[in-house]
């Protein structure tokens, strides 16, 4: 029996300390911990991962977040006495933290407004500097009331859980500032899917040859023929001397290869953990007198011998392996060729691994793989590397094709088609002059100030230029700056709700960020047709009806989250949307404006409480803003 408490008291230190460990890196990776944090304990007997005996689950998000505390923001400066001192100072008669649940930023204003200290409490509790698992029936727990009536020292009610302190409550009961690990995972899928990243293999391995190493060899061809990979070496004689141009490319270049070797690291994790199973499955066939904890034990150390790592090693890898696999079994390759470092962390901590996160990892499949065949026509090339020889399925723009949450995307001339047989829409990136309205004249132009020799931004004041060295104008980087996308990170979506199509965000965008451009055909004297009037030295019309960009598929709200803005880039007036603040996978909504609404025998279906066009008698005339209105 002794023995027996004695194993388990050192399991239970082991547990500890691995929770420690956790805490610590969560604390050092200077992120804000996830929402919810569970321990899920399993047990494996005899290191059969299959049979797993499930221990339960326990919430550390209180450990986790105070864990932050004391670990991520210890200074060398503070003495333990210092911060004895401020465990003990409360704001009020109510709380008095333990040590471990002290929030060191918020402790230095703690301490500013208290100096009271409580010199019997403090010989009871040890600052450690670290985290301590507490013993049952500890000081950190509520008294009873009656308890504290009795008690002949000051009336202090003890409370387990300092978030709910005021000021810890501002920054962590928040849920829409705090995205789920899984969200995180899929914006950085998203994120990585509408960069200018390059995901043709062929391209990023001939790249790999021309960083200047002498080698003829490529490392990425080498792996995908199983040989061992080239040792690169760079003779002293020939390092090249480079210039910042020079080592921006070689910056982009490096990073574009360490992107794919990544991608395909992944991809061949997550088909390794298939190929163990399938081993498996094989002696267990083989040797049938086996159990199947043995016939994994007989694959694990096949696996062991041959790539060279221990048991150990492996197991750990394994766990976060089989993560790769789930993801890619709901998700697809996409998510694993795609998802960039965040899925390391995902796979981990597995704090996201529940049906309902699968679940909307399946129906975000089909919409990562619109972005990725249209964006990256050669990322399942990658996939050759696991003999998966599956190829592109969406052709075209990327806004070419209409998705959705429940069905298959759609060919977006398809939607239309019932209103509009003839229908057709040409993707611009900039907009179009009507020669037939306007000749060689553009109507947006706007006169230049004579005393001015360059052009100069009318909200900033800075410089514009067309090269992003000379130009200081930093309104809208992501339209007329260094920071431009090939493609916007929207989507075109079917709306459940009748209004047709709608534009999706798939990345969030920040307040005052532009979303994009509204171009199309410049144009005049358009009637009876939705169409964007605007006014520079004259005025004109933008009509997106057969050419133009996805600022033409967003819907009206009364509570909009962007708004049409006007702004001049080098002499020329553009209408720019503009988030009003928009979080990953909101629908993009814009105020039509009254105007629109006015005379429309249409219903407004946005759903707001303050919808002004629900029922078209109460419409009240507001001011008109810039709006697709005709
Ligand atoms: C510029 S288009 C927007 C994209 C459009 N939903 C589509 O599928 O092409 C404007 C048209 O969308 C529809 N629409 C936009 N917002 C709407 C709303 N809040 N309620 C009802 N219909 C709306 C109306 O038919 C409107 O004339």
């Amino acid at each position: 029996m002794g023995a027996e408490l004695g194993a388990l008291e050192r399991l239970s230190a082991h547990i500890a300390r691995s929770i420690v460990q956790q805490i610590a890196t969560v604390s050092a990776s200077g992120q804000s911990p996830p929402a919810a944090c569970k321990l899920d304990l399993k047990g494996y007997i005899d290191g059969d991962i299959s049979s797993s005996i499930d221990l339960g689950s326990y919430d550390i998000s209180t450990l986790i977040e105070s864990g932050r505390g004391s670990v991520a923001t210890e200074t060398p400066f503070e003495t333990s006495i210092e911060r004895q001192q401020e465990s003990h100072a409360s704001t009020g008669n109510e709380v008095i933290p333990s040590e471990e649940h002290i929030p060191r930023r918020s402790s230095r204003s703690r301490r500013a407004l208290n100096n009271d200290s409580d010199s019997e409490t403090s010989k009871r509790r040890k600052i450690t500097g670290g985290l301590r698992l507490r013993p049952m029936g500890s000081a950190n727990q509520s008294m009873s009331p009656e308890a504290e009536e009795n008690s002949q020292a000051p009336v202090r009610r003890l409370q387990a859980d300092v978030r709910e302190k005021p000021q810890r409550r501002t920054a962590r009961d928040e849920p829409a500032l705090r995205p789920s690990t899984l969200s995180k995972l899929i914006v950085g899928i998203w994120e990585q899917v509408f960069s200018s990243m390059s995901f043709d293999i062929s391209v990023v391995s001939s790249e790999w040859r021309t960083t200047g190493f002498q080698t003829h060899r490529s490392l990425i061809s080498d792996l995908a023929q199983g040989e061992q990979p080239s040792a690169v070496q760079v003779p002293p004689a020939t390092v090249p001397e480079r210039t910042f141009t020079g080592m921006n490319l070689l910056c982009r270049k490096i990073s574009q290869a360490s992107r794919c070797s990544r991608a395909l690291e992944v991809v061949v994790q997550a088909s390794w953990i298939e190929h163990f199973d399938r081993q498996v499955q094989e002696i267990a066939k083989e040797h049938p007198q086996l159990s199947a904890t043995k016939a994994r034990m007989k694959a694990l150390a096949q696996a062991c011998s041959e790539i060279g790592w221990s048991e150990k090693e492996i197991r750990n890898k394994m766990a976060i392996w089989r993560g790769y696999k789930e993801i890619k079994d709901h998700g697809g390759w996409v998510c694993l060729v795609f998802a960039g470092m965040g899925i390391y962390r995902f796979c981990k901590y597995r704090i996201g691994f529940d049906p309902e996160s699968m679940a909307i990892l399946r129906r975000t499949r089909t919409r990562f793989e619109v972005a990725a065949d249209t964006l990256h026509p050669h990322w399942r090339d990658m996939l050759t590397i696991v003999g998966d020889t599956s190829s592109r399925v969406y052709n075209g723009h990327p806004h070419d094709w209409v998705v959705s949450d429940h069905d298959d995307p759609v060919p977006l001339k398809q939607t239309y088609l019932q209103y509009d047989p003839q229908f057709s829409f040409t993707h611009l990136d900039s907009s179009v002059v009507d020669p037939y309205a306007f000749g060689a004249n553009d109507p947006r132009q706007v006169a230049v100030q004579s005393h001015q020799a360059a052009h100069v931004c009318n909200v900033c004041g800075e410089k514009q230029s067309e090269d992003v060295t000379e130009s200081t104008c930093r309104c809208f980087p992501n339209l007329f700056g260094s920071d431009q996308l090939p493609v916007a990170p929207v989507q075109i979506f079917r709306t459940k709700n009748g209004r047709n199509n709608g534009l999706l965000a798939c990345c969030p965008f920040e307040r005052g960020v532009a979303i994009g451009e509204f171009t199309g055909l410049i144009t005049k004297g358009l009637e009876g047709m939705d169409v964007m009037q605007a006014e520079a030295e004259q005025r004109y019309q933008i009509y997106q009806g057969r050419e133009g960009n996805y600022t033409r598929f967003v819907n009206h709200s009364c509570r909009p989250n962007s708004q049409f803005q006007r702004f001049v880039w080098m002499g020329t007036q553009r209408i720019i949307l503009v988030s009003r603040g928009i979080e990953a996978g909101q629908e993009i909504t814009v105020d039509y404006s009254d105007a629109y609404w006015r005379n429309l025998p249409k219903t407004c279906l946005c759903q707001e409480s303050c919808c002004r066009f629900k029922n078209q008698d109460r419409i009240q005339p507001r001011i008109e803003t810039a709006s697709p209105g005709s």
